[in-house]
């Protein structure tokens, strides 16, 4: 489990428990009984600690965590490497994660190859760095950068572990001549300096204000999540407390998070992360076939689905040819695809070098013939099943024969697509999630043709596009809307039955979804569940209307319909179950200003008929009528006083713009009066009580 080897006056220990180098059980019994070896042979002068094959430990080994806790612990063995009188090296490569980078700031130096990575990604499986890292790493980066790597979890780099001082030096070549040269230069250094425990963290008089930052920065971000919340309260601890009281702070904080159930369920959700790569389907598995190579990729619609798959597609190093079949849409799809990449780099998530490249990838084009030689074509157009047969079958014409014909779709028979082709066993599946260039599941589909080399191809692309992929059986709604059907039905049966939007969205905001189904609608384009829902009835010889509420006798909600109808497709025209700042915008809030407008400017539109008719003499009649019959708040005058505050000729034109939109209520039909009173900008004064209406 631990390799000794002494080259000269140098112990090398390498750690060699494949495949990430975790310290389990038996490798801390090897590492301890290692660093003892070398401690009492008098021969050795240094030591080199470093990790066998692809890594340096990744970390502590997290099946343990389940199991009853073995001696020794992580910090005890780890321990002995800054008691002893001999300079310990860290030699690192790969990932040096978690208990790793642990290990390393016990050591006294810390070297590491360019494109090595180090961090603290405990607080993804929802705990804190518990063998002393909260209170070590703070006293060489100072609290903020430690604040950020431990409560993010990300891997830094190298070259920016060197500019915060985690590691002294980088190197090239091979690890373990690294680690021996570096350990025979400082062999006969003093080490007192070199101790982490011995040292103070630099900002410290800041510890209040810092954590306070990163408190409330994590409680929004990271809203529902225990583990964050104690790693800024033990690193705080590493500047407030001395060392040994910080470990019993951090020892603290990590058993309480250990027994969480939020460890244990994040936790299961790391190993479900890799177990979905082992596929598996009718004649093959991710064992037995092999992908083919993809190069060159399409994308046929450069709507928001197309724009967002392009995207991804092109950061990965493909060539995306973007089909439109008209020069606006295509214009706008390119525009759309380099917003998207210019605001990853301006965030700093997409390096530059990447995105000039992508530029270079991306070829719109309005010909199909384009086409021909591509190996990959994502289909993204809406939801219509002919469409698609039409756009598949025209495919398998053209494109050469290899080319494997992929349809975006998230709930249409892949087998139905698939026999508009001569190619079924090259059809699938493969359906992204909104907005596509950030939600990372990819769910690929296979039909009952489709090859398992499809299978393996697309499962690969999806890899490589940094997606996590399942593969799935085509069924109606695939696996994650079929199950999202029944909640997203209950909750437009809820509506109906008098629950609002937000109510609905905050009991699931509350569970802890980033949105609820309402928002998530509005960010999808209502226009999809409204398309869904008409196709499915279609298959099913059915053709519904806004009044359906059963389909095969099954309870049915047309509220989509009705948005659709009323043009409310959610973020996309600024306005769905909620409105936004603008189409497009982010900023959801209750529509108050048509909810007012609707229920207010209707009943004056009345008003104003009522007094067209002589039913009320005089608009005070209306108001005092409001004011003690329906308990309108006096501040405000009444109704007909209000629609004056507000201007009559915007009153009048909100009025015929419901009227478009709602033919069939009449009460939207325009007065006559009010046109002419604000036709002709009549002041209140000469059509209230006591004047001579010249009208
Ligand atoms: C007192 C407590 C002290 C310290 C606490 C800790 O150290 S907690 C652990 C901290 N470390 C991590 O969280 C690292 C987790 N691993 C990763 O992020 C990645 O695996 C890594 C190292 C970046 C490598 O990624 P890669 O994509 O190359 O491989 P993959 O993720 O598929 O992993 C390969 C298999 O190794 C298993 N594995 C990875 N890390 C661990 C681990 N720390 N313990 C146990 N097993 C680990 C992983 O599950 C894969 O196996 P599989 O059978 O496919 O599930």
């Amino acid at each position: 489990m631990v390799d000794y080897s002494v080259h000269g006056q140098v112990a090398v220990l390498e750690v060699n428990n494949p495949p990430v180098n975790a310290f389990s059980h038996n490798v801390r019994v090897g590492l301890d009984r290692s660093i003892d070896k070398a401690i009492k042979d008098t021969n050795v002068k240094a030591i080199v600690i470093c990790g066998k094959g692809r890594t340096f430990p990744a970390g502590a080994d997290i099946r343990e965590f389940d199991q009853p806790h073995k001696e020794p612990s992580l910090t005890l063995v780890f321990e002995k490497l800054e008691k002893t009188t001999k300079p310990v090296v860290a030699a690192i490569h790969g990932t040096c994660l978690g208990g790793g980078l642990e290990c390393a700031l016990f050591c006294h130096y810390r070297i590491a190859q360019k494109t090595a990575r180090v961090g603290f990604p405990e607080v993804q499986i929802g705990i804190l760095p518990g063998a002393a890292g909260t209170q070590r790493l703070p006293r060489l980066t100072g609290l903020h950068v430690a604040m950020d790597m431990i409560t993010s979890g990300r891997h830094i780099f190298a070259p920016e572990a060197l500019k915060y001082g985690i590691i002294d030096e980088m190197f090239t070549g091979d690890v373990i001549n690294a680690g021996i040269k570096f350990a025979k230069s400082v062999m006969n250094k003093p080490l007192e300096d070199r101790c982490l425990m011995n040292k103070t963290v630099k900002d410290a008089d800041q510890a209040d204000q810092i954590a306070d930052e990163f408190m409330s920065l994590v409680k929004r971000k990271y809203k529902g999540f225990e583990a964050p919340i104690d790693c800024v309260k033990a690193v705080k601890a590493s500047a407030t407390l001395p060392y040994r009281e910080g470990l019993k702070m951090e020892s603290r904080l990590m058993q309480k998070l250990l027994l969480s159930g939020q460890s244990a369920a994040q936790r299961y959700a790391f190993f479900s992360e890799r177990a979905v790569s082992r596929w598996k389907m009718p004649g093959g598995n991710f064992q037995t076939a092999k992908p083919l190579p993809i190069k060159s990729t399409a994308v046929i619609g450069a709507g928001t689905m197309g724009t967002g798959i392009a995207v991804c597609l092109l950061n990965a190093g493909y060539q995306v040819y973007l089909l439109e079949q008209n020069q606006k849409f295509l214009e706008n799809g390119v525009k759309t695809i380099r917003g998207i990449i210019e605001g990853s780099v301006r965030l700093g998530k997409t390096p530059m070098a990447v995105a000039q490249k992508a530029a270079t990838l991306l070829k719109p084009t309005m010909k199909y013939e384009d086409l021909a030689d591509v190996d990959l074509v994502i289909e993204a157009v809406y939801e219509n099943l002919s469409l698609k047969r039409e756009i598949f079958s025209k495919l398998d014409k053209l494109c050469k024969p290899t080319t494997l014909l992929c349809s975006n779709t998230s709930s249409l028979d892949i087998d139905r697509i698939g026999t508009a082709t001569k190619r079924g066993d090259k059809v699938a599946g493969m359906h992204f999630f909104a907005p596509a260039y950030y939600m990372r599941l990819l769910e690929n589909i296979y039909s009952t043709q489709t090859s398992p080399t499809t299978a393996a191809t697309i499962m690969d692309v999806g890899r490589k596009i940094g997606k996590v992929s399942v593969l799935v059986k085509s069924c109606q709604g695939f696996l994650a809307n079929r199950m999202r059907g029944p909640f997203a039905v209950e909750a437009y049966f809820l509506l109906e039955e008098g629950s609002t939007p937000q109510e609905v969205d905050s009991v699931m905001e509350n569970l802890g979804m980033p949105m609820g189904p309402f928002k998530t609608g509005d960010l999808s384009g209502l226009d999809i569940g409204y398309k869904i829902q008409t196709e499915l009835a279609k298959s099913k010889g059915v053709e519904l209307s806004v009044d359906s509420k059963f389909l095969m006798g099954e309870r049915i909600s047309t509220l989509t319909r009705t948005m659709y109808d009323n043009g409310r497709l959610g973020r996309k025209t600024g306005k769905g179950w909620y409105r936004y700042e603008k189409p497009g915008g982010k900023l959801a809030t209750p529509d108050e200003e048509e909810i007012l407008e609707r229920l207010m400017y209707s009943c004056i539109n009345e008003g104003f008929k009522i007094l067209e008719e002589g039913v009320a003499a005089t608009p005070e009649d209306i108001d005092i009528s409001w004011i003690y019959g329906f308990s309108w708040p006096k501040y405000l005058g009444g109704p007909m006083y209000y629609a004056n505050r507000i201007g009559l000729d915007k009153i009048y034109q909100r009025i015929c713009y419901y009227h478009e939109n709602f033919p069939y209520s009449s009460h939207w039909i325009p007065s006559r009066l009010l046109l002419k009173l604000s036709e002709n900008k009549v002041p209140m004064s000469q059509w209230c009580s006591g004047t001579d209406s010249k009208l």
